[in-house]
Protein backbone atom coordinates (compact mmCIF):
# COMPACT_ATOMS: atom_id res chain seq x y z
CA UNK A 1 0.00 0.00 0.00
CA UNK A 2 1.13 3.62 -0.91
CA UNK A 3 2.72 5.35 2.04
CA UNK A 4 0.53 8.02 3.09
CA UNK A 5 1.62 11.94 3.89
CA UNK A 6 -0.10 13.19 7.13
CA UNK A 7 0.00 16.71 7.55
CA UNK A 8 -1.63 18.69 10.81
CA UNK A 9 -2.30 22.25 11.14
CA UNK A 10 -4.07 22.98 14.66
CA UNK A 11 -5.16 26.69 15.58
CA UNK A 12 -4.04 26.14 18.82
CA UNK A 13 -0.33 24.41 19.90
CA UNK A 14 1.59 21.54 17.90
CA UNK A 15 -0.20 18.29 18.10
CA UNK A 16 1.63 15.08 17.41
CA UNK A 17 -0.50 12.86 14.51
CA UNK A 18 -1.17 9.41 15.39
CA UNK A 19 -1.13 6.98 12.10
CA UNK A 20 -4.21 6.86 9.74
CA UNK A 21 -5.90 5.65 6.41
CA UNK A 22 -8.37 7.46 4.71
CA UNK A 23 -12.39 10.10 3.88
CA UNK A 24 -13.87 13.58 1.52
CA UNK A 25 -15.61 17.49 0.45
CA UNK A 26 -15.48 19.25 -2.46
CA UNK A 27 -13.80 23.11 -3.46
CA UNK A 28 -12.64 24.53 -6.98
CA UNK A 29 -10.94 27.45 -7.19
CA UNK A 30 -9.78 29.75 -9.96
CA UNK A 31 -7.55 32.66 -9.47
CA UNK A 32 -9.19 34.54 -12.03
CA UNK A 33 -12.42 35.36 -10.06
CA UNK A 34 -14.51 37.14 -7.66
CA UNK A 35 -12.78 37.11 -3.83
CA UNK A 36 -13.11 36.37 -0.36
CA UNK A 37 -11.79 39.34 1.05
CA UNK A 38 -12.68 39.84 4.13
CA UNK A 39 -11.30 36.70 5.99
CA UNK A 40 -10.73 37.34 9.79
CA UNK A 41 -9.10 35.29 11.48
CA UNK A 42 -10.31 34.28 14.99
CA UNK A 43 -8.88 36.23 17.80
CA UNK A 44 -7.78 33.75 19.72
CA UNK A 45 -6.07 31.53 17.24
CA UNK A 46 -3.98 33.87 15.02
CA UNK A 47 -3.58 33.03 11.24
CA UNK A 48 0.11 33.11 10.89
CA UNK A 49 1.37 31.11 14.49
CA UNK A 50 -0.43 27.92 13.10
CA UNK A 51 1.65 25.19 13.18
CA UNK A 52 1.94 22.60 10.12
CA UNK A 53 3.18 19.01 10.22
CA UNK A 54 4.17 16.67 7.82
CA UNK A 55 4.37 13.16 8.90
CA UNK A 56 3.63 9.78 7.48
CA UNK A 57 0.90 8.36 8.22
CA UNK A 58 2.15 4.70 8.60
CA UNK A 59 5.95 5.37 10.26
CA UNK A 60 5.90 8.86 11.90
CA UNK A 61 8.09 10.20 9.64
CA UNK A 62 7.95 13.59 9.73
CA UNK A 63 9.24 17.13 8.33
CA UNK A 64 7.51 20.61 8.67
CA UNK A 65 6.25 22.59 6.17
CA UNK A 66 5.36 26.11 5.75
CA UNK A 67 2.19 26.68 6.72
CA UNK A 68 -0.21 27.78 3.76
CA UNK A 69 -3.14 29.20 5.57
CA UNK A 70 -1.36 32.80 5.38
CA UNK A 71 -2.42 33.14 1.37
CA UNK A 72 -6.50 33.89 1.72
CA UNK A 73 -8.24 32.11 -0.56
CA UNK A 74 -9.46 34.73 -3.29
CA UNK A 75 -12.26 32.97 -5.70
CA UNK A 76 -15.70 32.10 -5.84
CA UNK A 77 -16.72 28.90 -3.58
CA UNK A 78 -19.56 26.94 -4.37
CA UNK A 79 -21.44 24.63 -1.40
CA UNK A 80 -23.77 22.12 -2.04
CA UNK A 81 -25.71 20.14 0.87
CA UNK A 82 -27.30 22.19 3.42
CA UNK A 83 -27.78 19.81 6.34
CA UNK A 84 -27.08 20.05 9.47
CA UNK A 85 -23.57 20.06 8.96
CA UNK A 86 -23.36 22.03 5.74
CA UNK A 87 -25.79 25.00 6.45
CA UNK A 88 -23.63 26.43 9.48
CA UNK A 89 -20.27 25.61 7.90
CA UNK A 90 -21.64 27.40 4.59
CA UNK A 91 -22.60 30.41 7.15
CA UNK A 92 -19.16 30.63 8.29
CA UNK A 93 -17.51 31.07 5.03
CA UNK A 94 -20.71 33.64 4.09
CA UNK A 95 -19.92 35.81 7.58
CA UNK A 96 -15.57 36.01 6.78
CA UNK A 97 -16.69 37.33 4.01
CA UNK A 98 -16.55 35.20 1.62
CA UNK A 99 -18.67 34.92 -2.13
CA UNK A 100 -20.63 31.69 -1.61
CA UNK A 101 -23.19 30.52 -4.15
CA UNK A 102 -25.37 27.40 -2.59
CA UNK A 103 -27.41 24.80 -3.63
CA UNK A 104 -29.62 22.35 -1.86
CA UNK A 105 -31.81 19.89 -2.78
CA UNK A 106 -34.32 21.21 -1.05
CA UNK A 107 -34.28 24.28 -1.94
CA UNK A 108 -35.83 26.22 1.00
CA UNK A 109 -33.05 24.95 3.11
CA UNK A 110 -30.68 27.53 1.16
CA UNK A 111 -33.23 30.43 1.96
CA UNK A 112 -31.25 31.50 5.24
CA UNK A 113 -27.86 31.36 3.53
CA UNK A 114 -29.63 33.52 0.75
CA UNK A 115 -30.88 35.82 3.38
CA UNK A 116 -27.28 36.45 4.41
CA UNK A 117 -25.77 37.20 1.11
CA UNK A 118 -25.38 34.07 -0.76
CA UNK A 119 -26.07 33.43 -4.68
CA UNK A 120 -28.31 30.27 -5.40
CA UNK A 121 -27.88 28.03 -8.35
CA UNK A 122 -30.35 25.63 -9.37
CA UNK A 123 -27.88 22.78 -9.78
CA UNK A 124 -24.85 21.66 -8.96
CA UNK A 125 -23.80 21.84 -12.69
CA UNK A 126 -24.07 25.55 -12.53
CA UNK A 127 -22.72 26.02 -8.99
CA UNK A 128 -19.37 24.43 -10.03
CA UNK A 129 -19.58 26.32 -13.70
CA UNK A 130 -19.70 29.51 -12.03
CA UNK A 131 -17.53 29.02 -8.72
CA UNK A 132 -13.92 28.24 -8.09
CA UNK A 133 -13.73 26.00 -5.44
CA UNK A 134 -16.96 23.69 -4.62
CA UNK A 135 -17.16 22.23 -1.40
CA UNK A 136 -19.88 19.16 -0.63
CA UNK A 137 -21.16 18.20 1.99
CA UNK A 138 -24.06 15.53 1.06
CA UNK A 139 -25.22 12.11 3.57
CA UNK A 140 -23.66 9.34 2.27
CA UNK A 141 -21.79 7.84 -0.96
CA UNK A 142 -25.05 7.61 -3.16
CA UNK A 143 -25.90 11.04 -2.56
CA UNK A 144 -22.42 12.57 -3.17
CA UNK A 145 -22.01 10.19 -6.40
CA UNK A 146 -24.92 11.66 -7.60
CA UNK A 147 -24.21 14.84 -7.03
CA UNK A 148 -20.84 14.92 -8.35
CA UNK A 149 -20.92 12.88 -10.89
CA UNK A 150 -24.91 12.25 -11.72
CA UNK A 151 -26.94 14.12 -14.59
CA UNK A 152 -26.01 17.97 -13.43
CA UNK A 153 -23.54 17.34 -11.20
CA UNK A 154 -20.93 19.06 -10.39
CA UNK A 155 -18.64 17.73 -12.83
CA UNK A 156 -19.88 18.61 -15.50
CA UNK A 157 -19.42 22.10 -14.26
CA UNK A 158 -16.07 21.71 -13.66
CA UNK A 159 -12.76 22.27 -15.76
CA UNK A 160 -9.22 22.79 -15.13
CA UNK A 161 -8.37 25.87 -12.83
CA UNK A 162 -10.86 24.69 -10.62
CA UNK A 163 -11.23 22.31 -7.44
CA UNK A 164 -14.05 19.93 -5.80
CA UNK A 165 -13.70 19.07 -1.84
CA UNK A 166 -15.89 16.71 -1.06
CA UNK A 167 -16.78 17.06 3.33
CA UNK A 168 -19.23 14.05 2.79
CA UNK A 169 -18.31 10.59 4.88
CA UNK A 170 -18.22 7.99 2.61
CA UNK A 171 -15.84 5.11 1.70
CA UNK A 172 -12.81 5.00 0.01
CA UNK A 173 -14.00 3.46 -2.99
CA UNK A 174 -16.88 6.25 -2.89
CA UNK A 175 -14.26 9.34 -2.79
CA UNK A 176 -11.31 7.31 -5.41
CA UNK A 177 -14.89 6.99 -7.89
CA UNK A 178 -15.83 11.08 -7.56
CA UNK A 179 -12.23 12.06 -7.59
CA UNK A 180 -11.37 10.24 -10.91
CA UNK A 181 -14.51 11.69 -12.71
CA UNK A 182 -13.39 15.35 -11.37
CA UNK A 183 -9.89 15.08 -12.23
CA UNK A 184 -11.10 13.89 -15.80
CA UNK A 185 -12.27 17.06 -16.33
CA UNK A 186 -8.68 18.98 -15.54
CA UNK A 187 -9.88 19.96 -12.07
CA UNK A 188 -8.14 19.13 -8.63
CA UNK A 189 -9.95 17.09 -5.89
CA UNK A 190 -9.78 16.69 -1.90
CA UNK A 191 -11.74 15.07 0.69
CA UNK A 192 -11.96 16.70 3.32
CA UNK A 193 -14.08 14.70 5.83
CA UNK A 194 -14.84 16.34 9.45
CA UNK A 195 -14.65 15.24 13.07
CA UNK A 196 -16.98 17.12 15.30
CA UNK A 197 -20.96 17.42 15.00
CA UNK A 198 -23.22 20.36 14.85
CA UNK A 199 -21.62 22.85 17.35
CA UNK A 200 -18.07 22.12 16.65
CA UNK A 201 -19.60 23.49 12.71
CA UNK A 202 -21.23 26.47 14.14
CA UNK A 203 -18.36 27.61 16.19
CA UNK A 204 -15.73 27.20 13.23
CA UNK A 205 -14.20 24.14 15.50
CA UNK A 206 -14.19 20.97 12.87
CA UNK A 207 -11.20 18.74 12.43
CA UNK A 208 -10.32 18.45 8.88
CA UNK A 209 -9.48 14.72 7.73
CA UNK A 210 -8.14 15.79 3.98
CA UNK A 211 -6.23 13.39 0.95
CA UNK A 212 -6.10 14.27 -2.42
CA UNK A 213 -4.38 16.90 -4.53
CA UNK A 214 -2.03 18.82 -1.90
CA UNK A 215 -2.46 21.90 -4.19
CA UNK A 216 -5.94 22.70 -4.07
CA UNK A 217 -5.28 21.54 -0.15
CA UNK A 218 -3.30 24.27 0.26
CA UNK A 219 -5.12 26.72 -1.91
CA UNK A 220 -8.12 26.12 0.42
CA UNK A 221 -6.57 25.96 3.67
CA UNK A 222 -7.63 29.74 5.10
CA UNK A 223 -11.37 28.65 4.14
CA UNK A 224 -10.65 25.02 5.98
CA UNK A 225 -9.27 27.83 8.69
CA UNK A 226 -12.53 29.38 8.88
CA UNK A 227 -14.82 26.43 9.15
CA UNK A 228 -12.14 24.01 11.34
CA UNK A 229 -9.48 24.41 14.21
CA UNK A 230 -7.15 21.93 12.45
CA UNK A 231 -6.26 19.79 9.56
CA UNK A 232 -4.50 16.51 8.76
CA UNK A 233 -2.93 16.34 5.24
CA UNK A 234 -3.11 12.31 4.98
CA UNK A 235 -1.85 11.82 1.49
CA UNK A 236 -3.71 9.93 -1.33
CA UNK A 237 -7.49 9.90 -1.77
CA UNK A 238 -8.71 7.14 0.18
CA UNK A 239 -6.63 7.85 3.54
CA UNK A 240 -9.12 10.87 4.51
CA UNK A 241 -12.33 8.96 4.31
CA UNK A 242 -10.83 5.40 6.42
CA UNK A 243 -9.27 7.82 9.05
CA UNK A 244 -12.95 8.85 9.22
CA UNK A 245 -14.72 5.93 9.48
CA UNK A 246 -11.95 4.42 12.00
CA UNK A 247 -12.84 7.61 14.35
CA UNK A 248 -16.57 6.73 13.90
CA UNK A 249 -16.24 3.71 14.33
CA UNK A 250 -14.65 3.99 18.01
CA UNK A 251 -17.16 6.70 18.43
CA UNK A 252 -20.36 4.68 17.42
CA UNK A 253 -18.55 1.79 20.13
CA UNK A 254 -18.11 4.17 22.71
CA UNK A 255 -21.52 5.12 22.63
CA UNK A 256 -22.88 1.96 22.71
CA UNK A 257 -20.94 0.60 25.28
CA UNK A 258 -22.36 4.23 27.58
CA UNK A 259 -25.42 3.64 26.82
CA UNK A 260 -25.17 -0.32 28.05
CA UNK A 261 -23.07 1.69 31.24
CA UNK A 262 -26.42 4.12 31.71
CA UNK A 263 -29.15 1.20 31.72
CA UNK A 264 -27.30 -1.11 34.58
CA UNK A 265 -26.66 1.20 36.44
CA UNK A 266 -30.20 2.37 36.66
CA UNK A 267 -31.30 -1.18 37.25
CA UNK A 268 -28.74 -1.94 39.86
CA UNK A 269 -30.59 0.76 41.70
CA UNK A 270 -27.58 3.87 41.13
CA UNK A 271 -28.00 7.29 40.25
CA UNK A 272 -27.09 6.89 35.98
CA UNK A 273 -26.29 11.06 37.01
CA UNK A 274 -23.06 9.66 39.47
CA UNK A 275 -22.00 7.34 36.67
CA UNK A 276 -21.51 10.51 34.33
CA UNK A 277 -19.58 12.11 36.96
CA UNK A 278 -17.71 9.27 38.05
CA UNK A 279 -16.57 8.56 34.20
CA UNK A 280 -16.12 12.25 33.52
CA UNK A 281 -13.62 12.75 36.37
CA UNK A 282 -11.75 9.63 35.13
CA UNK A 283 -9.44 8.16 32.52
CA UNK A 284 -12.11 6.75 30.32
CA UNK A 285 -13.87 10.43 30.02
CA UNK A 286 -14.82 11.58 26.90
CA UNK A 287 -16.32 15.46 25.75
CA UNK A 288 -19.43 13.34 24.58
CA UNK A 289 -21.07 11.49 27.67
CA UNK A 290 -20.88 14.91 29.90
CA UNK A 291 -22.28 16.18 26.15
CA UNK A 292 -25.45 13.50 25.95
CA UNK A 293 -25.57 11.81 29.26
CA UNK A 294 -28.04 14.39 30.57
CA UNK A 295 -30.49 13.92 27.84
CA UNK A 296 -29.97 10.28 27.78
CA UNK A 297 -30.90 10.00 31.15
CA UNK A 298 -33.99 12.38 29.82
CA UNK A 299 -35.06 10.16 26.81
CA UNK A 300 -34.12 13.31 25.35
CA UNK A 301 -32.03 12.99 21.67
CA UNK A 302 -32.14 16.58 19.86
CA UNK A 303 -30.40 15.60 16.84
CA UNK A 304 -27.18 16.40 15.78
CA UNK A 305 -25.35 13.60 14.66
CA UNK A 306 -28.41 11.47 12.99
CA UNK A 307 -28.43 8.20 13.90
CA UNK A 308 -28.89 6.83 10.48
CA UNK A 309 -25.63 8.12 9.31
CA UNK A 310 -23.81 6.90 12.41
CA UNK A 311 -24.66 3.14 11.26
CA UNK A 312 -23.82 4.01 7.79
CA UNK A 313 -20.14 4.64 9.28
CA UNK A 314 -20.51 1.77 11.22
CA UNK A 315 -21.44 -0.31 7.67
CA UNK A 316 -18.67 1.49 6.16
CA UNK A 317 -15.96 0.70 8.47
CA UNK A 318 -16.85 -2.64 8.16
CA UNK A 319 -16.04 -2.71 4.74
CA UNK A 320 -12.87 -0.99 5.02
CA UNK A 321 -11.74 -3.90 7.61
CA UNK A 322 -12.77 -6.49 5.43
CA UNK A 323 -10.85 -5.49 2.29
CA UNK A 324 -8.25 -6.00 4.79
CA UNK A 325 -9.15 -9.00 6.79
CA UNK A 326 -9.05 -6.93 10.22
CA UNK A 327 -11.44 -8.26 12.94
CA UNK A 328 -13.97 -5.77 14.14
CA UNK A 329 -16.30 -7.82 16.25
CA UNK A 330 -17.00 -5.01 18.52
CA UNK A 331 -18.21 -2.95 15.70
CA UNK A 332 -19.97 -5.69 13.95
CA UNK A 333 -21.75 -6.07 17.26
CA UNK A 334 -22.25 -2.30 17.73
CA UNK A 335 -23.82 -2.06 14.31
CA UNK A 336 -26.29 -4.73 14.68
CA UNK A 337 -27.90 -2.34 17.43
CA UNK A 338 -27.92 0.28 15.33
CA UNK A 339 -29.60 -1.40 12.78
CA UNK A 340 -32.41 -2.65 15.43
CA UNK A 341 -32.41 1.30 16.75
CA UNK A 342 -33.19 2.19 12.83
CA UNK A 343 -35.53 -0.20 12.44
CA UNK A 344 -37.36 0.88 15.74
CA UNK A 345 -38.02 4.34 13.89
CA UNK A 346 -35.04 6.44 15.13
CA UNK A 347 -33.29 7.16 12.13
CA UNK A 348 -33.36 10.93 12.37
CA UNK A 349 -33.04 11.12 16.18
CA UNK A 350 -29.29 11.94 17.41
CA UNK A 351 -26.75 8.73 17.17
CA UNK A 352 -27.97 8.99 21.54
CA UNK A 353 -30.85 7.46 21.14
CA UNK A 354 -29.29 3.58 20.09
CA UNK A 355 -29.70 3.58 24.14
CA UNK A 356 -33.58 3.32 23.28
CA UNK A 357 -32.72 0.10 21.30
CA UNK A 358 -31.53 -1.62 24.42
CA UNK A 359 -34.11 -0.46 26.49
CA UNK A 360 -36.70 -1.76 24.08
CA UNK A 361 -34.80 -5.58 24.62
CA UNK A 362 -34.95 -5.32 28.27
CA UNK A 363 -38.68 -5.09 28.61
CA UNK A 364 -39.59 -7.24 26.11
N1 LIG B 1 -24.18 15.72 11.84
C1 LIG B 1 -22.95 15.46 12.29
O1 LIG B 1 -22.67 15.56 13.50
C2 LIG B 1 -21.86 15.06 11.35
C3 LIG B 1 -22.11 14.55 10.10
N2 LIG B 1 -21.06 14.17 9.29
C4 LIG B 1 -21.30 13.63 7.96
O2 LIG B 1 -21.58 14.75 7.13
C5 LIG B 1 -22.54 14.39 6.13
C6 LIG B 1 -23.76 15.30 6.26
O3 LIG B 1 -24.26 15.16 7.56
P1 LIG B 1 -25.49 16.04 8.10
O4 LIG B 1 -25.37 17.42 7.63
O5 LIG B 1 -25.56 15.76 9.54
O6 LIG B 1 -26.69 15.31 7.36
P2 LIG B 1 -28.15 15.81 7.00
O7 LIG B 1 -28.94 14.57 6.89
O8 LIG B 1 -28.60 16.91 7.90
O9 LIG B 1 -27.94 16.46 5.54
C7 LIG B 1 -27.71 15.65 4.42
C8 LIG B 1 -27.57 16.51 3.19
O10 LIG B 1 -27.48 15.62 2.05
C9 LIG B 1 -28.52 15.97 1.12
N3 LIG B 1 -28.96 14.79 0.40
C10 LIG B 1 -29.36 13.60 0.91
N4 LIG B 1 -29.66 12.72 -0.08
C11 LIG B 1 -29.50 13.41 -1.23
C12 LIG B 1 -29.64 13.04 -2.60
N5 LIG B 1 -30.03 11.82 -2.97
N6 LIG B 1 -29.37 13.99 -3.54
C13 LIG B 1 -28.95 15.23 -3.17
N7 LIG B 1 -28.77 15.62 -1.88
C14 LIG B 1 -29.03 14.72 -0.93
C15 LIG B 1 -29.61 16.56 1.97
O11 LIG B 1 -30.50 17.31 1.15
P3 LIG B 1 -32.01 17.60 1.64
O12 LIG B 1 -31.92 18.80 2.53
O13 LIG B 1 -32.76 17.86 0.39
O14 LIG B 1 -32.51 16.37 2.36
C16 LIG B 1 -28.79 17.41 2.93
O15 LIG B 1 -28.34 18.58 2.30
C17 LIG B 1 -22.84 12.91 6.35
O16 LIG B 1 -22.00 12.18 5.50
C18 LIG B 1 -22.47 12.68 7.81
O17 LIG B 1 -22.12 11.35 8.06
C19 LIG B 1 -19.76 14.33 9.67
C20 LIG B 1 -19.47 14.85 10.88
C21 LIG B 1 -20.48 15.22 11.84
O1 LIG C 1 -19.40 12.21 12.47
C1 LIG C 1 -19.75 12.66 13.52
C2 LIG C 1 -18.90 13.41 14.41
O2 LIG C 1 -19.37 13.84 15.48
O3 LIG C 1 -17.72 13.60 14.07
Amino acid sequence: MAMAMTTLISKTTPISICPSTTTSMAIAFNSASAFCPQFKPKPTFPLFSKPLFFLSSRQFSSRVINASTKDEFSGRVGFLGLGIMGSPMAQNLLKAGCDVTVWNRTKSKCDPLISLGATYQPSPEEVAASCDVTFAMLADPESAVDVACGKHGAANGMGPGKGYVDISTVDDGTSKLISERIKATGALFLEAPVSGSKKPAEDGQLIFLTAGDQSLYEKVASLLDIMGKSKFYLGDVGNGAAMKLVVNMVMGSMMASFSEGLLLSEKVGLDPSVLVEVITQGAINAPMFKLKGPSMIQSQYPTAFPLKHQQKDLRLALGLAESVSQPIPIAAATNELYKIAKSRGLSDQDFSAVIEALKSNTTE
